[in-house]
């Protein structure tokens, strides 16, 4: 394990240097790794696995879309693709993919085959860390390890193919057969994260739930509808307004801080700019702190884990939220926005 200086606060990590691909395929050569749920990071860690070589089978419900999608990424039935209950036992590792409230329901199914020496995976720490909630208590005899890749199975899949990585938190709740940290390091780099970064299921949870409801997802939705309907109701056209919150950031000022931070960015702007933002930096961490320290609250009382328990256990839980999804599409801003993606060159 590698300790490396951030910012001046020093932290464990593993990177692909010292835990090669090698490594990670000797250590899980005689493991099956079942993967369970083929949703979003289902696909993207089980063909990631595969890809570099692991022992991988893939469990879902047969009557479902995403059985299909399995069958079409090449996972062929009754060789590498199961339903659940049969990929829970043929499995060394069982890769605890399904949708945080479906993890509750196949609980009692999973936990049937959680044989001694097995291992469970998460990539959230949601079950555990809220097991009052959810019921999910593993038996002492198995390994409970956690990878959390940051972002998307959509990405995590994409950078991969793009021989890059997307970086992923590692954890272990239990270590019953003394290889938990060598198989859950093998995991992570197996799945295709970039680099490992230590954690457990507690801080993994409330830092997940915070950043997804905070800045990654829903602060930054409200934050760029608010600048679009100002600068509507002032009169400025659709592509101004659009053009002005989202493109601008996406395509322009985005790459450039996440090629070489803030800083150079600022450094790539106008003094006019420069100047102003420094000054409104302020007044709009100052609005929004707040916000994020009731956010952070409610996630750690339970309450949000509790919320999305109960809306996403609703039989028709997928149509609202399609619903809501189909709004948002439909609002002029995201209209908008698809227009401006039609017009970039690129596009055309
Ligand atoms: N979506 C993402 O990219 C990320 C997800 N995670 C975590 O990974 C885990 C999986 O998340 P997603 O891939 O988003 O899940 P998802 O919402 O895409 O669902 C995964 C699978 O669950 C199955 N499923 C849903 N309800 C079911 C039921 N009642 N019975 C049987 N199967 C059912 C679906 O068929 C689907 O294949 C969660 O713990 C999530 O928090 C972590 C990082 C990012
Ligand atoms: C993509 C990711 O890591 C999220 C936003 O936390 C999630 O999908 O749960
Ligand atoms: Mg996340
Ligand atoms: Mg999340």
């Amino acid at each position: 394990m590698a300790k490396m200086n951030f910012g001046g606060v020093e932290e464990n990590v593993v990177t692909r240097d010292e835990f090669p691909l090698s490594k990670a395929l000797e250590t899980l050569k005689n493991e099956t790794i079942a993967v369970i749920g083929y949703g979003v990071q289902g696909p993207g860690q089980s063909l990631n696995l595969r890809d570099n070589g692991f022992n991988v089978i893939v469990g879902q419900r047969k009557e479902s879309k995403s059985w299909d999608k399995a069958v079409a990424d090449g996972w062929v039935p009754g060789e590498t693709l199961f339903e659940i209950e049969e990929a829970c036992q043929r499995g060394t590792i069982i890769q605890y993919l399904l949708s945080d409230a479906a993890q509750i329901a196949l609980w009692p199914t999973v936990k049937r085959h959680l044989t001694p020496g097995k291992a469970l995976y998460f990539s959230h720490g949601f079950g555990i860390t809220y097991k009052e909630r959810t019921g999910i208590i593993p038996p002492a005899d198995v390994d409970v390890i956690l990878v959390a890749p940051k972002g998307s199975g959509t990405s995590l899949r994409k950078m991969f193919l793009e021989g890059r990585g997307l970086n992923s938190s590692y954890a272990i709740f239990q270590d019953a057969t003394g290889k938990a940290y060598d198989r859950v390091v093998a995991l992570g780099i197996g799945v295709g994260s970039g680099y490992l970064f230590e954690t457990d299921f507690k801080r993994e949870v409330y830092s997940d739930l915070t950043g997804e409801r905070g800045t990654l997802m829903g602060a930054i939705q409200g934050l760029l509808l608010a600048q679009y309907e100002v600068l509507r109701e002032n009169g400025h056209t659709p592509s101004e307004a659009f053009n002005e919150t989202v493109e601008e950031l996406t395509q322009s000022l985005m790459p450039l801080f996440a090629e070489k931070g803030m800083d150079w960015m600022y450094a790539n702007c106008s003094t006019t700019a420069q100047r102003g933002a420094l000054d409104w930096m302020g007044p709009f961490h100052d609005a929004t702190k707040p916000v994020f320290e009731k956010l952070y609250k409610e996630v750690a009382n339970g309450n949000e884990a509790q919320r999305s328990i109960d809306s996403n256990s609703q039989p028709d839980y997928r149509e609202k939220l399609e619903a809501e999804l189909t709004a948002l599409r439909e609002s002029e801003m995201w209209q908008t926005g698809a227009v401006v993606r039609k017009l970039r060159p690129e596009n055309n």
